[in-house]
């Protein structure tokens, strides 16, 4: 039987049933506007000729839908393309089985990890966990604070999760599917594998007087502490300051979310051509950077304009601020670069929307690292110069305070990969 040639935006998936007997082949379409989910065409079953080894898998499967990310997606994508798919793998009896959660507020999918993940991870109710979460980045940043935040038992096992990208940004999801390129598959090829890989991770501290802004800024906010009282927070993408953290803090309300992605370039913009014509803020504190375990070293500048560690190539799906980091391996990288005009900070960044070529610009530095240090020693008066970003939260640390990160040897969550 020769099957007809694909119109160019429509795409197939193919997965495994769980039994070994059958695989289910989903036929999609793109979305004219990328940044919009994919529509489901037709979804079937096809017996394979000879059976393959029935998937082992004794998880529970819970859905996570975070209605407030991206474009407010998440429970169309999840009904619409989803659910048919996971109905043909594991029929009705199956879907009745999935427990479902929607996010009812920002703090939804932190109470659901502290109340029912984390118990259940930690073998003291329930079976392991596998997690389908429909959100952005900050899903994920939710669940590994969440999952980081209590004593783990000698029965941890550390939930999967498969990332459907439904955020703006999407980091994490992009830099893993970093190969895809512009044929974004939206997760559901991973959705039926049960392969999975640690999920690497960061814990910043800071100084006892830094908060969280959350609500646009509105409200601010003790951080959780580790038992030297000074705040904690887990991240699985970045930590940055200056420029970076920035735009992200003044593009994170609901009037700039209107623009999706360009909410971003938008708010660089605004900080880099301030109205009354001066140049982009120079940022004041002391960086140092650690090699080994236990060497720090101070950079020689103390004015800034970008500094940024990452655990992640691809920061959105077009824009690779990391070349060298390979998807899920652990490194932590250093991106920074000096005080300079909007236009040169401009053109540095347009480099990495080519593959990340400003890592090859005299101007940036670019390292390997094993963690960062930034000591403000009284030398930014206004808070909004001394907001640092950890995956897309705002923590503003106060006038002599510092903030450290470094990489984290717990492994809390794993990545479902196909
Ligand atoms: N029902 C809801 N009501 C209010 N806020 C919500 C709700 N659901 C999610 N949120 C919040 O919306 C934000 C969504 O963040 P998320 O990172 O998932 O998406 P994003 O910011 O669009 O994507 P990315 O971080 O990948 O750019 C989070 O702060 C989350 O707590």
């Amino acid at each position: 039987m020769t099957e007809e040639p694909q119109k160019a935006k429509e795409f197939t998936i193919t997965l495994p049933g769980p039994d070994g007997t059958f695989e289910v082949i989903a036929l999609l379409e793109h979305n004219e506007d990328a940044a919009q989910h994919p529509r489901l065409i037709k979804v079937s079953k096809r017996p394979l000729p000879s059976p393959r080894p029935a998937s082992t898998t004794e998880r529970e499967t819970r859905v996570v839908l975070s209605l407030g990310s991206g474009h407010q997606q998440a429970a169309h994508f999840f009904e619409d393309v989803v659910s048919p798919i996971l109905t043909t793998l594991y029929g009705e009896e199956g879907m009745l089985t999935l427990k479902i959660h929607t996010t009812q507020s920002a703090t939804t999918i932190l109470e659901l990890t502290n109340e029912v993940l984390f118990p259940a991870a930690n073998g003291t109710t329930g079976k392991p966990l596998r997690i389908l979460l429909l959100s952005g980045d900050g899903g994920v940043v939710d669940l590994v604070n969440g999952l980081s935040s209590k004593a783990m038992s000698s029965q941890y096992v550390a939930p999967q999760v498969a990332l459907l990208p439904l955020g703006t940004a999407n980091a994490l999801y992009h830099s893993i599917n970093a190969n895809a390129g512009a044929n974004n598959k939206w997760g559901l090829h991973a959705l039926a594998s049960s392969t999975s890989k640690p999920l690497p991770i960061f814990t910043a501290s800071f100084s006892p007087g830094a908060r969280l802004l959350v609500d646009e800024a509105r409200v601010e906010e003790a951080l959780p502490t580790d038992e030297k009282g000074n705040g904690k927070l887990h991240g699985a993408v970045v930590c940055s300051w200056g420029m970076h953290a920035s735009l992200v803090a003044d593009s994170d309300t609901t009037e700039y979310r209107k623009f999706g992605i360009d909410r971003f370039k938008m708010a660089a913009k605004e900080a880099l051509y301030p109205s009354d014509g001066s140049p982009p803020h120079p940022y004041k504190g002391r960086v140092s950077v650690l090699k080994g375990s236990d060497d720090w070293t101070a950079l020689p500048e103390e004015e800034h304009m970008y500094v940024l560690a990452t655990l992640v190539s691809n920061l959105e799906q077009p824009f690779c601020i990391s070349p060298a980091s390979k998807p899920l391996d652990g490194s932590l990288h250093l991106v920074h670069f000096g005080p300079t005009s909007g236009d040169e900070a401009m053109r540095i960044m347009g480099l990495a929307y080519q593959g990340g070529k400003h890592v090859e610009d005299p101007a940036v530095r670019y390292e390997a690292i094993n963690g960062l240090r930034i000591d403000f020693k009284g030398m930014e008066d206004d808070g909004r110069w001394r907001r640092i970003c950890v995956d897309g939260k705002i923590v503003r640390v106060d006038k002599d305070g510092w903030v450290e990160i470094r990489k984290e040897e717990r492994r809390v969550l794993d990545v479902v990969v196909a």
